[in-house]
């Protein structure tokens, strides 16, 4: 007789609440991301999504609750009376394990694509100079940039600086990667290359939990899409049950403003692509940029 084997998720949070100043930004959310796995986090302005990656990356200290990456708690060590706080360098370690990509890329002005690569990585991995530097190479060809290397975050667009930072955030090859609305900031017009970069993240098998507006993107790569509001998670379901088959009256409302906005999930994404399809015969997210000039103005919030 075999037994069925559920493997741990990578990610697992439990009960996480976050006060800022008496106001509850997070209350009560339990939320787990399996190997793999491209879990989408949607919901309206102030639901509490970023507050969320933040607390998951340990920029946030938590009032309640636990995190958990690969099994073990973060922040935190179990202690005869409880648990109390690790260390700053231990925070930092675990840390290490997590990727994450902001609305604002930060990059550093006086260096170039290539350092801004390589340099975190070395200095926070001790990996050695000819090794980051093969790392992020592969990487700057994958967001399309190999020939940006040697150039200055100021040459290039705010899309081309995001497809650093994500780049960036890839190269220590983190256990998951957080995105938090890392479209936000960028003109219209150069939303589509960075979605197509995390199309292509999201294809190569990497564990994601995207923060996002972008219905339309949601849909087509979720794996699991989870709806907040009000600090909670309301609802959790795959695109399909989420868009086309809303439970709670709050998921319901909140995707019929997208509707009134013109944005229609259902009309605008095309079938999920086949998970089974071999990745190589997929355009890079650099040939879908040569091959089609951005589409104005499709940003859906
Ligand atoms: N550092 C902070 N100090 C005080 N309040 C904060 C802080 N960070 C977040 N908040 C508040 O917590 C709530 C949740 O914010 P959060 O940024 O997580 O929402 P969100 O769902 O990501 O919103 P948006 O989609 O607009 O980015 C908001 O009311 C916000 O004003």
């Amino acid at each position: 007789m075999t037994t069925a084997h559920t493997p741990e998720p990578i990610l697992q949070v439990h009960q996480l609440t976050k006060t800022f100043a008496g106001f509850q930004a997070l209350n009560g959310v339990d939320f787990s991301v399996n190997e793999g796995e491209v879990v989408v986090v949607i919901g309206p302005s102030g639901s509490g999504k970023s507050t969320l990656v933040r607390c998951v990356h340990q920029l946030e200290t938590i009032d309640g609750g636990s995190v958990y990456l690969d099994g073990e708690l973060l922040g935190y060590e179990h202690h005869r009376s409880g648990v109390r706080p690790l260390t700053p360098r231990a925070v930092a370690a675990q840390r290490r394990r997590i990727g994450m990509v902001f609305q604002q890329f930060n990059l550093f002005p006086h260096w170039t694509i290539l350092e801004n690569v390589t340099r975190p990585h070395r200095m926070s991995h001790g990996v050695g100079a000819a090794e980051a530097e093969q790392r992020a190479r592969l990487l700057l060809k994958q967001v399309g940039l190999e020939h940006k290397a040697d150039a200055h975050p100021r040459e290039l667009s705010g899309g081309q600086q995001q497809r650093v930072a994500i780049a960036r955030a890839l190269a220590p090859a983190p256990r998951i990667m957080l995105f938090d609305e890392p479209t936000s900031a960028l003109d219209p017009e150069l939303v589509d290359e960075v979605l197509a970069v995390l199309r292509d993240v999201a294809r190569s098998g990497v564990t994601m939990v995207v923060v996002t507006h972008e219905m339309e993107f949601a849909r087509q790569m979720g794996d699991r899409v989870v709806f907040m509001d009000a600090g909670r998670v309301v609802e959790q379901g795959t695109a399909e049950q989420i868009f086309n088959h809303p439970k709670s009256d709050r998921l319901k409302a909140f995707l019929s403003r997208f509707r009134a906005q013109g944005a229609r999930p259902e009309e605008a994404a095309p079938a999920a692509p086949d998970a089974t399809a071999p990745v190589p015969t997929e355009p890079t997210a650099a040939d879908r940029m040569q091959a089609a000039p951005a589409r104005p103005g499709r940003r859906s919030a």
